[in-house]
């Protein structure tokens, strides 16, 4: 099965379009949406989990029409949102065993089954029994996915999960991700670039509600093969060369300050070539996009 976007446009009210014809496939497995804050990506996981229309445009889901189709679509749908907002005092098994009976679960004993089968697959069975008011940011979005797994949905959408979590949480949370990204259609939206280069075997880049990046992380990585270069400079000489040169990342090093930059070429004899990563490619894409904005 197969999630298609097809020319999907947004503009809010307030006439800001954040959305500009989007057009995606996406097929079984983790993909990776990045994008700066503001570049949309909310504004399309919301359209696809049915939460906002679109100006224009299509979204299916196999046959099933997204747009059109919405008690259907929230039947195979898994959706962890950005921020949950308000979390009621009930513990977790209450809370799950709630949303079962909303998605349209209405055998009791089945549902005991996949709420405690959750809860452990999410390492919360340990914790069913407090409320989810009081568990931690990383239980939380746990328990999140808990929710969003249930009735066994086709596709799940994931909205910025791991800002927040410390290093173990982070893992954890990868790892029950990538179980479940290997029969279903994930979407990860993100701008942690580790995230998806750890776990998604698609990424694209979001900048003003355009797709300007599309492709494996191993097959965007080469394409910036011998193009990302690295030169040591005084802190002082940071302002010129972000106007001479396409700068993608500074780091501070030993006092004085790591430039690494896109350019086709040498850009001048003190620059010496450095392997590219992910992170550079998309700030590569991000500042080339701004810049051709300007
Ligand atoms: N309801 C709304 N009304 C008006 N403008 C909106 C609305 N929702 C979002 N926007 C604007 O649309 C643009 C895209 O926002 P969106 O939340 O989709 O971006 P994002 O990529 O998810 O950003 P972030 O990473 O900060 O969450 C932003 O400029 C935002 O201010």
């Amino acid at each position: 099965m197969e999630l298609s976007i097809k020319n999907i446009s947004k503009t809010y009210a307030n006439g800001l379009k954040a959305l500009d014809n989007v057009n995606l496939t996406i097929g079984k497995g983790m993909f990776g949406l990045l994008g700066p804050n503001g570049a949309g990506k909310s504004s399309l996981m919301r359209t696809i989990a049915g939460l906002q229309a679109p100006d224009s445009g299509e979204i299916f889901l196999g046959d099933l029409n997204a747009l059109t189709q919405k008690e259907e679509l929230r039947k195979v749908l898994g959706y962890l949102p950005q921020d949950f907002g308000f979390y009621p005092k009930v513990n977790a098994v209450e809370l799950l065993n709630h949303i079962a009976i909303l998605k349209g679960n209405s055998n009791k004993s089945e549902r005991k089954e996949i709420v405690e089968g959750l809860l452990h697959q999410t390492n919360l069975f340990e914790a069913r029994k407090r409320n989810v008011s009081e568990y931690s940011g990383g239980m939380r979005q746990r328990f999140g996915i808990a929710q969003a797994l249930l009735g066994n949905p086709k596709l799940i959408i994931v909205d910025e999960p791991t800002a927040g979590l410390d290093p173990m949480e982070r893992n954890r949370f990868h790892n029950l991700l990538s179980e479940i990204g290997e029969n279903t259609i994930v979407i990860l939206s993100t701008h942690i670039v580790d995230d998806v280069k750890n776990l998604c075997n698609r990424v694209v880049v979001l900048t003003s509600g355009h797709i300007i990046l599309d492709g494996t992380p191993k097959g965007v990585i080469e394409d910036f093969r011998g193009k990302i270069w690295k030169k040591l400079i005084e802190k002082s000489e940071v302002e010129v060369a972000k106007e001479q040169f396409q700068v993608i990342s500074t780091h501070i090093s030993e006092g004085k300050v790591e430039i690494r930059v896109f350019s086709e070429t040498q850009p001048d004899a003190n620059f010496i070539p450095v392997e590219s990563n992910l992170e550079d490619v998309y700030f590569s894409s991000i500042t080339k996009k701004i810049a051709t904005n300007v």
